[in-house]
């Protein structure tokens, strides 16, 4: 595979983006300035993610700019990772009811932990019904989960019971996105031959273009440069976007903000 520079790295690094914003004192202020980072001279990213009582607020701040091509991602079951079906079906479906179209979901990782590999299969199965044809990306954990079976069997369980995405982190655990669990889940994703219909998202502390650059690079390197769509490949990330944009050379006015 040949490498990919950091330029090429760093516009594909952008149009890849869920440009994410989950924190506990979010408003319609914060989500509405968000949405307007798409508003840039590169271009715009695959998807806002943003906690659900925003997403009519994300909704109309991208329309307002014309960005309706850009997907409004929400959270469910996030960040605990809970076991409880019926909490996270009810979320999923209202998340989609208000014009979701994407749900990060959390998987419930200390179940499995805790040996229990049928909750996590059961509650994937029931939030990929709530979602219909919305796209459902399983959030696995990794850096809780820790050994390379567990990653490997989170990853497997969600595939199965349909994930379309398999994510790593929720980004508010200690450890988040590391090359080394993205291995792991693209190799189970090539391993179970599913990468025409399942993707993988990297969250969590990916700050750099040259991390991102590590990131890409490692999924070509399994499944080709072409395989590196929105529709195979995210990042989720709240502090990607400046480095991205200063990498190609676009100085933003709000690079004051921590996006
Ligand atoms: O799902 C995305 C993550 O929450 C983003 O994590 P981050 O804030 O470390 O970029």
């Amino acid at each position: 595979m040949s490498e990919l520079n950091l330029i090429q790295a760093a516009k594909l690094a952008l149009s890849l983006m869920d440009l994410t914003t989950l924190n506990d004192n979010d408003t319609d202020e914060i989500v509405t300035e968000l949405c307007h980072k798409e508003s840039n001279p590169v271009g715009q990213t695959a998807a806002v993610c943003i906690y659900p009582q925003f997403i009519q607020t994300a909704k109309q701040a991208l329309q307002q700019q014309g960005c309706t091509q850009v997907a409004v991602a929400t959270v469910t079951n996030f960040p605990a990772g809970a076991a409880d079906i019926e909490l996270a079906r009810r979320e999923t479906e209202m998340a989609i009811q208000a014009g979701a179209d994407e749900v990060d979901v959390v998987f419930p990782y200390r179940a499995l932990m805790a040996g229990d590999e049928k909750i996590g299969a059961e509650l994937v199965a029931t939030c990929k019904r709530a979602c219909g044809d919305k796209l459902l990306k399983v959030i696995i954990e990794t850096g809780e989960l820790q050994s390379a079976e567990l990653i490997r069997k989170a990853s497997e369980i969600a595939i199965q019971a349909g994930a379309d995405f398999i994510k790593t982190s929720t980004g508010k655990v200690k450890v988040n996105a590391t090359l080394s669990a993205a291995k792991i889940m693209l190799e189970t994703i090539r391993d179970l031959g599913v990468q025409d219909r399942v993707g993988f998202k990297a969250a969590g502390g990916v700050r750099t273009a040259e991390e991102a650059q590590q990131y890409l690079q490692l999924a070509a390197d399994l499944f080709g440069e072409q395989w590196l769509t929105p529709r195979h490949f995210r990042f989720g990330a709240s502090g990607l976007l400046n480095n991205l944009l200063s990498t190609l050379g676009v100085e933003t006015a709000s690079a004051k903000t921590n996006y």
